[in-house]
């Protein structure tokens, strides 16, 4: 019965919570142990295997654990964690059967987005912007409800990937099986998924590709006429709630390329992905169809393709090369800002490549109204099509792109040690790949096992700049200074809500980015007890994930806090 039970309530949780969530926390836990007391309920023992998982599953999902496991066994069931003995066998893994997969990546993204509501559906075929995680307030032609659906459904095309790029890992039958994916228009297994995206020094950014390992097999000439990283694939672009709308647009794309979504406009910060999508875009339409005319520029590229067919008079030769394409990708359009010339030619290309069905995918650092020093009919053609946004990753997606990033490299990173570098770390994932090549080249050459103790010391420059400049005193005053109170009422015992609930965002940005304890965060607001700072982070935490307004809030807050 006990582990029916827990089977049971992981089914239920793997519906209820994102999939990147389920994955990295409840998936890999192994069965509760359920002893059952008869009327007066049950005690479900689970063995977490380090210290933070255990706090974490502890502050954000024990509740949920018990109130599911109550509910399905009918009678109260109490959760008790404790820490699995070192020297336990890792961590099984909870079968669970996953979700149907979607019928095809275009499905999936007309269900994400569409949803059971019409007007939804209106705003999108017309050119909706959306953004996914906090910038959603941007979408005000995006229905809440869809926003659930959209959610729902793109888990599943997640779990359908996810199962496929595991298969896709173990054997050769999975190889197959990816394949059959990719048939129905998302991304199956590329001949060099598995090789390393990250290189231990140095820029990752660039499209040079890296040589594929001996064994992989050499990307097809296409891919290099079409300059795209084969790198750069769906295989290796980790998914999680920051980039889950353009992940899914983009399979879209991939699948089905001219149909909708046509441009395709992907902003966000730097070294959030943008270019490793757009690369996989490319590199998935190549798998498919080898003949496709596809190529990967940066504005940078175009603005002196022009520049040079200017100066040698050969216009035919600038458009017989772009206006023949099946898919322009074409990264960080704000290059364009103030370039008349330019910006005439790639007016011309899109008007061309647009009436033909060709496909367009455009990548900038803001939304197409936000772009300065480019010309309206371009920027409202940009938006023409569906613009999606890339935001910073959250910590489930931080972790799992560690874990992913150091076992690609033949380096796994132990659980703990992605926990505490994924906490540390946040800006994007470039700077979260930077402190992993740390971490492995200090292991690497300290012939050291990678521990916290290790990541610690390879970072210890990145976290003392982060120490020095965040201090308690100065997020009480960018928050004070936010929601417009006076600092002084961070540590009065005022309680209207417009003092409260700064004070809250206040004490859970503290625990976010300090290294501070709860006591000491108390101590620090005006001699709270511990338990109020511990109610503030938990009622905050959870709140940031169904407002997208707070959340929005809080993203913009720890921006600039970080500076
Ligand atoms: N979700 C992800 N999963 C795996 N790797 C990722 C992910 N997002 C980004 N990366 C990696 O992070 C690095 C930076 O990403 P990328 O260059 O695509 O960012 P960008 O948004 O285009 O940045 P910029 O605007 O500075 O050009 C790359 O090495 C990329 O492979």
């Amino acid at each position: 019965m006990s582990i029916d039970l827990w089977q049971r309530g992981c089914d239920r949780l793997a519906i209820e919570l994102p999939e990147q969530q389920f994955s990295t926390w409840i998936r890999p836990l192994p069965p509760a142990d359920i002893s059952d007391a008869g009327e007066a309920g049950a005690v479900a023992s689970l063995r977490v295997p380090n210290r933070f998982k255990l706090d974490w599953i502890r502050s954000q999902y024990s509740a949920r654990i018990e109130s599911v496991l109550s509910e399905l066994a009918g009678k109260p069931v109490r959760l008790e964690l404790s820490l699995a003995p070192r020297e336990a066998a890792p961590a099984g893994t909870i079968p669970r059967p996953l979700p149907s997969r979607p019928h095809s990546a275009a499905e999936v993204l007309h269900r994400a987005l569409i949803g059971g509501g019409a007007p939804a559906a209106a705003s999108v075929a017309t050119g909706a912007t959306f953004a996914s995680g906090s910038s959603a307030s941007a979408s005000h032609s995006f229905h809440s409800h869809a926003v659930s659906d959209a959610a729902a459904a793109v888990r599943l095309a997640q779990a359908a990937l996810a199962q496929a790029q595991a298969n896709a890992e173990s054997d050769q039958q999975a190889q197959m099986q990816a394949g059959q994916v990719g048939q129905q228009g998302q991304p199956g297994l590329t001949n060099n998924g598995s090789t390393a995206a990250l290189r231990m020094s140095g820029d990752t950014s660039g499209a040079a590709p890296l040589p594929p390992r001996p064994g992989t097999l050499q990307p097809p000439p296409a891919a290099s006429r079409s300059r795209l990283n084969p790198v750069l694939t769906f295989d290796t672009l980790v998914a999680g709630r920051a980039n889950q709308m353009a992940r899914t647009a983009a399979l879209h794309v991939a699948g089905a390329p001219g149909a909708m979504y046509n441009p395709l406009f992907i902003y966000g910060g730097v070294g959030l992905g943008k270019t490793h999508l757009v690369h996989s875009v490319g590199n998935a339409l190549l798998r498919d169809n080898p003949n496709a005319r596809v190529l990967y520029l940066h504005a940078e590229q175009f603005i002196s393709d022009v520049v040079k067919n200017y100066q040698r008079k050969t216009f035919d030769d600038l458009k017989a090369k772009y206006h023949q394409l099946d898919l322009l990708l074409i990264d960080d359009v704000q290059f364009f800002a103030g370039k008349e010339r330019t910006q005439e030619e790639f007016f011309n290309a899109f008007e061309a490549l647009l009436a033909k069905r060709a496909h367009i995918i455009m990548t900038s650092d803001t939304y197409p109204k936000g772009l300065v020093d480019i010309d309206e009919r371009l920027t409202s053609r940009f938006d023409s099509g569906l613009t999606v946004a890339i935001e910073p990753p959250e910590l489930e997606m931080r972790v799992a792109i560690l874990l992913a990033k150091s076992r690609q490299e033949g380096a796994p990173m132990p659980e703990d040690v992605a926990f505490f570098v994924a906490k540390n770390v946040r800006a994007n994932v470039r700077e979260l790949e930077g402190a992993l090549r740390k971490v492995l080249a200090y292991a690497k050459f300290s012939h050291k096992d990678i521990t916290i103790h290790l990541a610690r010391e390879a970072l210890k420059d990145l976290l003392s700049i982060q120490n020095r400049q965040i201090s308690v005193e100065n997020i009480q005053k960018t928050v004070a200074d936010f929601y417009k109170i006076k600092i002084a009422d961070m540590y009065s015992k005022k309680r209207p809500a417009s003092i409260a609930r700064p004070r809250q965002i206040a004490m859970y940005l503290a625990k976010e980015l300090t290294q501070k304890s709860l006591p000491e965060i108390g101590e620090l607001f005006g001699g709270r007890d511990h338990t109020t700072v511990l109610h503030a982070v938990r009622k905050i935490g959870g709140e940031r994930q169904k407002n997208t307004e707070l959340n929005q809030q809080l993203h913009v807050l720890e921006q600039t806090l970080k500076g």
